[in-house]
């Protein structure tokens, strides 16, 4: 891969070689890590501790300069502040440019408990360009404190290697709207077709994987969940399976987190060669996206494990 200069975003990243889907093409420490209960001084003292390297690393990246109007940060800062009144402006303008910096190119980073309560800098990734419909897949692996790129697809060479740096499944007008943060209006395929049967399906999945989801987290709070229940569930996941393929969202982690719920729904109504089926697709799709020294790999392995000890029984009572 190579950094150089897009026509429309400034600096991307690109393929200098064929890469074949599910490699693993960053795996990266950060740079600075912040809690969501850190603010801007905290970054600042982060940044101006790095080592010279580091910080020029830091401060070579992008910034999307935000309105002044939108910063509401000045007054926290000039409270703590006991220098010289000259000295003031300038290292406002300096913890500013910081924070843009941290706005334009942060991960989510998630703790030792998987919990994604951080924010992350990695130098590499942080000039991956967005795409609605991206090439590569990213996410912090906790297990190892590392930023993971996987190919989703075959890359050829010449090609620019993009992520989304949002969830994919919202229709365009919402797409867009989370974009704002980063400064621009996206012009991949997706965004330019607006075709309405995507924006329909989109928004559909929108509802239906957000609903999915709630109920999972309720049945797995009750002790009995009647089979009726599970099949209802079965029935929506299918529906959101069925849409992710036609919408082309084959490789995404959210399929495989549908998969997951439904490997577990039909293993709960007794279906076990379903679930083997289900369980083993989001199994490799966790490989591909994440590989398979993270959390969901290990999970998906733990279920699939699960499913074939149910199939192994049923197939020994039979
Ligand atoms: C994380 S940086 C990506 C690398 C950046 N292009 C650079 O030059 O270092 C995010 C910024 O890149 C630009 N960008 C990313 N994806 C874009 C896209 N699809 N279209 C236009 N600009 C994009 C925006 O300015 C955004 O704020």
């Amino acid at each position: 891969m190579e950094v150089r200069k897009t026509p429309n975003a400034g600096l991307g990243m690109f393929a200098t070689a064929h890469i074949p889907r599910g490699t693993r093409l960053i795996c990266e420490s950060p740079l600075v890590v912040l809690s969501e209960l850190a603010d801007l001084p905290d970054l600042y003292r982060l940044v101006e501790a790095l080592p010279a390297e580091r910080a020029a690393a830091f401060w070579e990246l992008a910034a999307y300069r935000r309105k002044a109007e939108e910063v509401d940060w000045i007054p926290a800062i000039r409270a703590s502040y006991d220098g010289p009144s000259e000295d003031f402006e300038a290292l406002c303008d300096r913890v500013l440019d910081a924070w843009l910096i941290y706005e334009t190119n942060r991960f989510t980073v998630r703790s030792s408990n998987g919990a994604r309560n951080k924010m992350g800098l990695f130098p590499k990734a942080a000039r991956l360009n967005h795409s609605c419909r991206p090439n590569v897949f990213h996410r912090h692996n906790h297990y190892i404190n590392r930023l993971t790129i996987h190919a989703l697809t075959d890359i050829d060479p010449g090609t620019e290697i993009c992520t989304s740096y949002i969830d994919i499944v919202h229709p365009t007008q919402e797409r867009r709207r989370l974009l704002r943060h980063w400064g621009f209006k996206c012009t991949c395929d997706l965004c330019r077709s607006r075709n309405s049967a995507n924006e329909h399906r989109r928004g559909k999945l929108e509802t239906l994987v957000s609903r999915a989801k709630r109920d999972a987290a309720e049945r797995s709070q009750k002790t009995n969940v009647p089979q009726w229940d599970h099949a209802n569930a079965l029935g929506k996941l299918e529906e959101i399976l069925e849409l992710m393929t036609e919408e082309e969202l084959d490789e995404a982690d959210t399929r495989a987190e549908i998969l997951a719920l439904a490997a577990d729904c039909a293993l709960a109504i007794g279906w076990a060669g379903m679930a083997r089926d289900w369980a083993l697709q989001a199994l490799e799709i966790e490989e591909r996206c994440l590989g398979s020294d993270g959390q969901e790999w290990e999970a998906a392995k733990a279920r699939l494990d699960k499913v074939e000890r149910a199939l192994e029984a049923e197939t020994g009572s039979g």
